[in-house]
């Protein structure tokens, strides 16, 4: 069994509980009452490379990363550093997040927010919904195609913008032929947890230009953002740098002005 696979178990099981103590239409209500989701497409377009910040309190690869007990605080100073969009993961087993996490990050942040978890059925998307992403992530690798399509139709049709993420060509294809509008390619392998930089610039150019591209994990700091961007991203997903550093919203800035540097606008697409 794959670590995704394992990862997907767990997600199962708490998604029962889930299931067992809030009806889908009492989600349907909450969600009807929540904001009107963000634009995820527009934050994401535009000049200069777009930095999306992730809430990460541990991971599978690397286990306990930062305690972080304010979750919306780190989501303030993100967006204080130039940040397009927050990044909440809510899974709880190996990432240590919850809804409640984004929830607070809604309540706090006024640009738009993902929910990072492994959504297999659209009772976690109206959750997404109903505790205010504007976001939500669709991984290629843990879903057969059907689900794919139906998760992407059944998230754009209740506001929310599909980040469908891939892991090699294959998976920009079944990405695309689904109807996806933004993907992410992630550089960590989910079945091995093996982080390789170059997959973004591989995978990439199999990507067509009028789909929003993100280039997710392993950025260290600007000397990878300006790689990415120069591979043709249009913004990077940043995690594990950001939550261990000394100074999330220094680090957050110098990424944006990394990506702003006028110089990248020749080098990308
Ligand atoms: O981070 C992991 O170890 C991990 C393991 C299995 C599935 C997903 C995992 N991470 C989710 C992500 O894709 C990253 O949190 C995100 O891209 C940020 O990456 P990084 O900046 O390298 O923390």
């Amino acid at each position: 069994m794959s670590v995704l696979d394992e990862i997907i178990d767990g997600v199962r099981a708490d998604l029962a509980e889930r299931q067992a103590r809030v009806t889908l239409d009492e989600l349907k209500e909450r969600a009807a009452k929540a904001h009107a989701a963000k634009d995820g497409v527009a934050a994401l377009k535009g000049d200069g490379v777009k930095v999306i910040c992730e809430v990460k309190r541990s991971s599978p690869s690397k286990g306990a990363l930062a305690a972080i007990a304010d979750p919306a605080g780190l989501a303030a100073d993100y967006e204080a550093g130039g940040a397009a969009v927050i990044s909440v993961l809510t899974e709880q087993r190996r990432f240590g997040g919850s809804l409640a996490d984004l929830e607070a990050v809604r309540a706090r942040v006024d640009i738009p927010v993902l929910r990072k978890d492994f959504i297999v059925t659209s009772y976690q998307l109206w959750e997404a919904r109903a505790y205010g992403a504007d976001l939500a992530l669709l991984i290629v690798a843990a879903l057969d195609q059907p689900a794919l399509e139906s998760l992407i139709e059944r998230a754009v049709s209740i506001g929310l913008t599909p980040l469908v993420e891939v892991h090699d060509e294959d998976e920009v294809e079944r990405a695309v032929d689904a109807g996806a509008k933004v993907i992410g390619v992630n550089a960590r392998n989910l079945k091995t947890l093996e982080v390789d930089r170059g997959t973004f610039e591989r995978v990439a150019p199999e990507i067509p230009d009028t789909i929003v591209k993100v280039a997710e994990s392993g950025v260290r700091g600007p000397h990878d953002l300006i790689a990415y961007a120069n591979a043709g991203a249009d913004a990077v997903l940043v995690g594990e740098s950001l939550v261990t550093g000394r100074d999330p919203k220094a680090a957050v800035a110098d990424l944006v002005a990394a990506g702003e540097h006028p110089a990248l606008r020749h080098g990308r697409g």
